[in-house]
Protein backbone atom coordinates (compact mmCIF):
# COMPACT_ATOMS: atom_id res chain seq x y z
CA UNK A 1 0.00 0.00 0.00
CA UNK A 2 2.93 2.57 0.93
CA UNK A 3 4.61 1.71 -2.53
CA UNK A 4 0.88 1.98 -4.05
CA UNK A 5 1.01 5.61 -2.63
CA UNK A 6 4.39 6.81 -3.06
CA UNK A 7 4.44 5.76 -7.24
CA UNK A 8 0.64 7.93 -6.93
CA UNK A 9 2.73 10.74 -5.44
CA UNK A 10 6.01 10.28 -7.43
CA UNK A 11 3.93 9.91 -10.89
CA UNK A 12 2.04 13.60 -10.39
CA UNK A 13 5.41 14.89 -9.53
CA UNK A 14 6.82 13.93 -13.30
CA UNK A 15 3.77 14.21 -14.69
CA UNK A 16 2.58 10.64 -15.04
CA UNK A 17 -0.38 8.50 -14.23
CA UNK A 18 0.71 5.30 -13.20
CA UNK A 19 -0.28 2.28 -10.90
CA UNK A 20 0.88 -1.46 -10.26
CA UNK A 21 -2.55 -3.16 -10.17
CA UNK A 22 -4.22 -3.23 -13.55
CA UNK A 23 -7.20 -4.69 -12.23
CA UNK A 24 -7.89 -2.38 -9.27
CA UNK A 25 -8.54 0.72 -11.23
CA UNK A 26 -9.23 -1.10 -14.27
CA UNK A 27 -7.94 1.26 -16.42
CA UNK A 28 -4.95 -0.41 -18.12
CA UNK A 29 -5.68 -1.68 -21.51
CA UNK A 30 -3.32 -3.45 -23.60
CA UNK A 31 -1.26 -1.99 -26.47
CA UNK A 32 -1.81 -4.46 -29.55
CA UNK A 33 1.36 -3.93 -31.18
CA UNK A 34 2.62 -5.03 -27.63
CA UNK A 35 0.60 -7.78 -27.30
CA UNK A 36 0.83 -8.91 -30.45
CA UNK A 37 4.82 -8.98 -30.04
CA UNK A 38 4.07 -10.58 -26.33
CA UNK A 39 2.21 -13.18 -27.75
CA UNK A 40 4.44 -13.93 -31.02
CA UNK A 41 7.29 -13.96 -28.76
CA UNK A 42 8.68 -16.77 -26.97
CA UNK A 43 11.20 -14.70 -25.28
CA UNK A 44 9.14 -12.97 -22.78
CA UNK A 45 8.31 -15.97 -20.76
CA UNK A 46 9.59 -14.39 -17.57
CA UNK A 47 7.83 -11.02 -18.23
CA UNK A 48 4.56 -9.62 -17.92
CA UNK A 49 3.84 -6.31 -19.64
CA UNK A 50 0.42 -4.13 -18.99
CA UNK A 51 0.58 -0.87 -21.17
CA UNK A 52 -1.63 1.68 -20.55
CA UNK A 53 -2.09 3.63 -24.25
CA UNK A 54 -4.23 6.50 -22.44
CA UNK A 55 -0.98 7.16 -20.17
CA UNK A 56 1.45 5.76 -22.32
CA UNK A 57 3.06 4.33 -19.44
CA UNK A 58 4.22 0.56 -19.49
CA UNK A 59 4.27 -1.60 -16.07
CA UNK A 60 6.71 -4.62 -16.61
CA UNK A 61 6.31 -6.96 -14.24
CA UNK A 62 9.50 -9.95 -13.49
CA UNK A 63 8.25 -13.11 -12.97
CA UNK A 64 11.30 -15.43 -13.06
CA UNK A 65 10.80 -17.69 -10.02
CA UNK A 66 11.69 -17.89 -7.46
CA UNK A 67 13.59 -14.87 -6.77
CA UNK A 68 13.60 -12.72 -10.20
CA UNK A 69 17.72 -14.06 -10.84
CA UNK A 70 18.82 -12.67 -13.90
CA UNK A 71 20.19 -15.35 -16.03
CA UNK A 72 21.37 -14.51 -19.76
CA UNK A 73 17.81 -15.19 -20.33
CA UNK A 74 16.24 -13.15 -18.59
CA UNK A 75 18.66 -10.30 -18.96
CA UNK A 76 17.97 -11.06 -23.01
CA UNK A 77 13.94 -10.38 -22.15
CA UNK A 78 14.72 -7.30 -20.66
CA UNK A 79 16.84 -5.65 -22.73
CA UNK A 80 14.20 -7.01 -25.60
CA UNK A 81 10.75 -5.49 -24.03
CA UNK A 82 12.55 -2.25 -23.19
CA UNK A 83 13.40 -1.96 -26.82
CA UNK A 84 10.18 -2.78 -28.16
CA UNK A 85 8.77 -0.27 -25.80
CA UNK A 86 11.10 3.06 -27.39
CA UNK A 87 9.93 1.85 -30.50
CA UNK A 88 6.32 2.08 -29.58
CA UNK A 89 5.61 5.75 -29.67
CA UNK A 90 3.08 6.32 -27.72
CA UNK A 91 5.09 4.52 -24.30
CA UNK A 92 6.71 7.24 -22.66
CA UNK A 93 7.12 6.00 -19.40
CA UNK A 94 8.06 1.98 -17.64
CA UNK A 95 7.71 0.94 -14.70
CA UNK A 96 9.69 -2.10 -13.37
CA UNK A 97 8.26 -3.83 -10.73
CA UNK A 98 8.22 -7.83 -9.05
CA UNK A 99 5.36 -10.45 -9.74
CA UNK A 100 7.52 -12.41 -7.16
CA UNK A 101 6.70 -12.29 -3.29
CA UNK A 102 8.65 -10.37 -1.40
CA UNK A 103 12.05 -10.65 -4.24
CA UNK A 104 11.98 -7.65 -6.67
CA UNK A 105 15.62 -9.33 -7.78
CA UNK A 106 17.68 -11.57 -6.42
CA UNK A 107 20.61 -10.10 -8.46
CA UNK A 108 22.82 -11.98 -11.21
CA UNK A 109 21.90 -16.05 -11.52
CA UNK A 110 24.85 -17.12 -9.26
CA UNK A 111 23.92 -20.45 -10.86
CA UNK A 112 24.94 -19.54 -13.96
CA UNK A 113 27.77 -17.77 -13.13
CA UNK A 114 29.41 -20.29 -11.70
CA UNK A 115 28.32 -23.33 -13.78
CA UNK A 116 29.23 -22.66 -16.87
CA UNK A 117 32.10 -21.78 -19.63
CA UNK A 118 34.40 -18.90 -19.72
CA UNK A 119 32.76 -18.08 -23.19
CA UNK A 120 29.00 -18.32 -21.86
CA UNK A 121 30.37 -16.06 -18.42
CA UNK A 122 31.60 -13.63 -21.25
CA UNK A 123 28.39 -13.58 -23.03
CA UNK A 124 26.98 -13.14 -19.30
CA UNK A 125 28.53 -10.20 -18.28
CA UNK A 126 28.19 -8.71 -21.56
CA UNK A 127 24.18 -8.94 -21.29
CA UNK A 128 24.51 -7.43 -17.83
CA UNK A 129 26.35 -4.57 -19.15
CA UNK A 130 23.58 -4.56 -21.84
CA UNK A 131 21.10 -4.17 -19.74
CA UNK A 132 22.17 -1.40 -17.47
CA UNK A 133 23.30 0.46 -20.26
CA UNK A 134 19.76 0.47 -21.77
CA UNK A 135 17.68 1.32 -19.08
CA UNK A 136 20.29 4.25 -17.95
CA UNK A 137 20.17 5.43 -21.47
CA UNK A 138 16.73 4.88 -22.10
CA UNK A 139 14.27 7.68 -23.43
CA UNK A 140 12.01 6.54 -21.88
CA UNK A 141 11.23 7.66 -18.19
CA UNK A 142 11.51 5.03 -16.09
CA UNK A 143 10.89 4.12 -12.39
CA UNK A 144 11.98 0.62 -10.49
CA UNK A 145 8.75 -0.13 -7.95
CA UNK A 146 11.19 -2.03 -5.65
CA UNK A 147 8.39 -4.30 -4.12
CA UNK A 148 10.81 -6.45 -2.75
CA UNK A 149 14.64 -7.52 -1.17
CA UNK A 150 16.59 -6.12 -4.12
CA UNK A 151 20.21 -7.02 -3.90
CA UNK A 152 23.42 -6.83 -6.21
CA UNK A 153 22.31 -7.08 -9.77
CA UNK A 154 18.72 -6.15 -8.33
CA UNK A 155 20.01 -2.89 -6.92
CA UNK A 156 22.01 -1.97 -9.87
CA UNK A 157 18.75 -2.57 -11.79
CA UNK A 158 17.60 -0.05 -9.93
CA UNK A 159 20.08 2.16 -9.98
CA UNK A 160 20.02 3.05 -13.58
CA UNK A 161 16.19 3.82 -13.84
CA UNK A 162 15.39 7.71 -13.37
CA UNK A 163 13.50 6.89 -10.27
CA UNK A 164 13.13 4.48 -7.18
CA UNK A 165 10.53 3.76 -4.82
CA UNK A 166 10.92 1.24 -2.28
CA UNK A 167 8.51 -0.70 -0.37
CA UNK A 168 8.42 0.32 3.23
CA UNK A 169 9.26 -3.03 4.95
CA UNK A 170 12.69 -3.40 6.99
CA UNK A 171 12.72 -6.85 5.80
CA UNK A 172 13.54 -5.83 2.11
CA UNK A 173 17.18 -5.24 2.01
CA UNK A 174 18.93 -3.33 -1.14
CA UNK A 175 22.65 -2.54 -2.06
CA UNK A 176 25.29 -3.91 -3.90
CA UNK A 177 27.14 -6.91 -1.89
CA UNK A 178 29.99 -8.45 -4.15
CA UNK A 179 32.49 -7.57 -1.78
CA UNK A 180 30.45 -10.08 0.78
CA UNK A 181 30.57 -12.57 -2.07
CA UNK A 182 34.03 -11.97 -2.87
CA UNK A 183 33.05 -10.92 -6.19
CA UNK A 184 35.23 -9.13 -8.77
CA UNK A 185 32.90 -7.67 -11.50
CA UNK A 186 34.87 -7.41 -14.66
CA UNK A 187 35.80 -4.94 -16.80
CA UNK A 188 33.34 -4.92 -19.58
C1 LIG B 1 28.74 -2.46 -10.06
C2 LIG B 1 27.60 -3.44 -10.02
C3 LIG B 1 28.00 -4.84 -10.42
C4 LIG B 1 26.86 -5.78 -10.27
C5 LIG B 1 27.33 -7.17 -10.02
C6 LIG B 1 26.24 -8.01 -9.51
C7 LIG B 1 26.47 -9.19 -8.93
C8 LIG B 1 25.34 -10.01 -8.45
O1 LIG B 1 24.17 -9.71 -8.61
S1 LIG B 1 25.75 -11.47 -7.71
C9 LIG B 1 24.23 -12.05 -7.00
C10 LIG B 1 24.11 -11.51 -5.64
N1 LIG B 1 22.85 -11.87 -5.07
C11 LIG B 1 22.73 -12.29 -3.82
O2 LIG B 1 23.69 -12.40 -3.11
C12 LIG B 1 21.33 -12.61 -3.40
C13 LIG B 1 21.29 -13.93 -2.74
N2 LIG B 1 19.93 -14.25 -2.37
C14 LIG B 1 19.33 -13.73 -1.27
O3 LIG B 1 19.84 -12.95 -0.53
C15 LIG B 1 17.95 -14.27 -0.98
O4 LIG B 1 17.75 -15.42 -1.77
C16 LIG B 1 16.82 -13.25 -1.28
C17 LIG B 1 16.85 -12.13 -0.23
C18 LIG B 1 16.92 -12.66 -2.67
C19 LIG B 1 15.45 -13.97 -1.17
O5 LIG B 1 15.36 -14.63 0.06
P1 LIG B 1 14.21 -15.70 0.32
O6 LIG B 1 12.89 -15.15 -0.09
O7 LIG B 1 14.34 -16.18 1.71
O8 LIG B 1 14.51 -16.87 -0.72
P2 LIG B 1 15.67 -17.98 -0.64
O9 LIG B 1 16.92 -17.45 -0.11
O10 LIG B 1 15.11 -19.19 0.03
O11 LIG B 1 15.90 -18.29 -2.18
C20 LIG B 1 14.91 -18.99 -2.95
C21 LIG B 1 15.61 -19.74 -4.05
O12 LIG B 1 16.25 -18.77 -4.93
C22 LIG B 1 17.64 -19.13 -5.08
N3 LIG B 1 18.41 -17.91 -5.28
C23 LIG B 1 18.47 -16.82 -4.48
N4 LIG B 1 19.26 -15.89 -5.00
C24 LIG B 1 19.74 -16.39 -6.16
C25 LIG B 1 20.60 -15.87 -7.17
N5 LIG B 1 21.15 -14.64 -7.10
N6 LIG B 1 20.88 -16.65 -8.23
C26 LIG B 1 20.34 -17.88 -8.34
N7 LIG B 1 19.50 -18.43 -7.42
C27 LIG B 1 19.19 -17.69 -6.35
C28 LIG B 1 17.98 -19.83 -3.77
O13 LIG B 1 19.12 -20.60 -3.91
C29 LIG B 1 16.72 -20.64 -3.56
O14 LIG B 1 16.77 -21.76 -4.40
P3 LIG B 1 16.30 -23.18 -3.90
O15 LIG B 1 17.13 -23.53 -2.71
O16 LIG B 1 16.52 -24.10 -5.07
O17 LIG B 1 14.85 -23.03 -3.55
Amino acid sequence: MALRAALRKSCALTGLFCQLSSSRHGRVCASPVLVAQQRNSSTAQNIKLDFDQSTGVAVMHMQCPPVNALSLEFLTEICITVEKLEMDKSCRGLIITSSQPKVFSAGLDLLEMYETSTEHRGEFWRAVQEMWLKLYSSKLVTIAAINGSSPAGGCLMAMTCDYRIMADNPRYGIGLNETQLGMVAPFW
